[in-house]
């Protein structure tokens, strides 16, 4: 039920639509003049269980929804549970704080940002003049949000056709399962889409991809042992000459340090250049949610290889670690598009601020 890709106008009939439920506020994007795509009822059973009865505000959350939130939120109990214990006591005071900047610590958010948040809720403590550590918890959420925000932004598809999306990380966070999650929700939206199995290293990727591939009946363009490069290419100008909507290309696990495989990475973002002179249009990296601030380590080398344009964050579920978000927003505010909560197709949803901020602190 991913409700928040964006197309740009004009947008295809087929899927002007309007949501059926209130929308989490966007991050003002000046330079992008998009208009939302909604899925199609028809298209996606879940947007259709939705669709009835229509929600009045925006404390009615459809079930879908619902169930995505509570999910969420069991993910997120074990990185919340410490920094929510804070907030039982009595006063506000110091203590209060130094336990908040130890919980804050502990579940990855950086130095950077649990200053930043400890500040901020300082100034909101203030000027609400609050009493109660209750209140603080509440303050904390909001400043948590705001934090978060600017990482708040849809996937555009449509700008080009295809839509070319790289993806790349370390080794298995979570990369081809999230492209076969993403798989199903465009070709549900009625996206056509057309796989790369740029992962010729481990030959279980490529099966995998193929077995996403054949559930949605989408197109998977691989070669035996080939070379990534150039299945990236043979997919890109694939998907010109078929007017696919999108590419999405699956590339090899590797680490930042090896240097080799990171120039590897370059030259599939050179070839599929040479394929189309405007793709790659995004270039996502998945990181796995639970190595906390490893994963930041790998937002800014990976970025300075490949000039990221997107995060997918997984494996959220049972991590004590979620505070890194915090750590991205303050210090690498690359947009996370995606964040994972567990194995299953529906665990993989749109990112929204105030949405993970309300589930740590719940
Ligand atoms: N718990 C949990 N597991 C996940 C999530 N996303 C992916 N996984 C699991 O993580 C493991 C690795 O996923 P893959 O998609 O194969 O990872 P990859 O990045 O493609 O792996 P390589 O190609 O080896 O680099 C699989 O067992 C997935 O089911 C998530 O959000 N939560």
């Amino acid at each position: 039920m991913f409700s928040f890709f964006k197309k740009k106008s004009p947008a295809p009939e087929a899927q002007s639509v309007t949501a059926p439920w209130p929308q989490p506020a966007q991050t003002p994007d000046a330079g992008v003049s998009t208009t939302a795509v909604q899925p199609t009822a028809a298209a996606n059973p879940a947007i259709a269980r939705q669709a009835e009865p229509p929600p009045n505000g925006a404390e009615n959350v459809p079930a879908a929804r619902q169930g995505w939130l509570d999910r969420l939120k069991a993910g997120l109990r074990k990185t919340g549970s410490s920094i929510t214990t804070v907030f039982t006591g009595t006063r506000i005071d110091d203590e209060l704080y130094e336990e908040l900047e130890t919980a804050l610590l502990m579940a990855d958010t950086g130095v950077k940002a649990t200053e930043h948040l400890l500040q901020d809720l300082k100034r909101r403590v203030k000027e609400a003049k609050a009493t109660d550590p209750s209140q603080v918890k509440t303050l904390l959420t909001d400043a948590i949000t705001d934090l978060l925000q600017p990482l708040q932004k849809p996937l555009a598809i449509g700008d080009h056709q295809p839509t070319v999306i790289m993806v790349a990380g370390v080794n298995g966070a979570g990369k081809t399962t999230s492209i076969g999650k993403l798989t199903k929700h465009l070709a549900d939206e009625g996206l056509s889409v057309l796989l790369a199995a740029a992962d010729t290293f481990r030959a279980a990727a490529k099966e995998q991809l193929a077995v996403w591939a054949d559930r949605n009946t989408v197109e998977i363009v691989s070669q035996q042992g080939g070379d990534p490069a150039a299945v990236s290419f043979d997919a890109v100008s694939a998907g010109r000459a078929r007017g696919r909507d999108v590419v999405l290309v699956d590339t090899a696990g590797r680490l930042p340090t090896q240097t080799h495989l990171m120039e590897e990475l370059k030259k599939i973002k050179r070839v599929v250049q040479k394929a189309d002179g405007t793709a790659p249009h995004e270039v996502l990296l998945v990181i796995d949610g639970n190595t906390g601030q490893n994963a930041l380590a790998q937002v800014k080398a990976f970025d300075d290889t490949l000039g990221l344009t997107g995060l997918i964050v997984t494996k959220l579920d049972g991590t004590a670690k979620g505070g890194v978000l915090c750590a991205i927003a303050r210090e690498k505010p690359i947009p996370v598009y995606f964040i994972g909560v567990g194995e299953k197709l529906e665990d993989l949803e749109t990112f929204n601020a105030r949405e993970f901020a309300q589930a740590l602190l719940s």
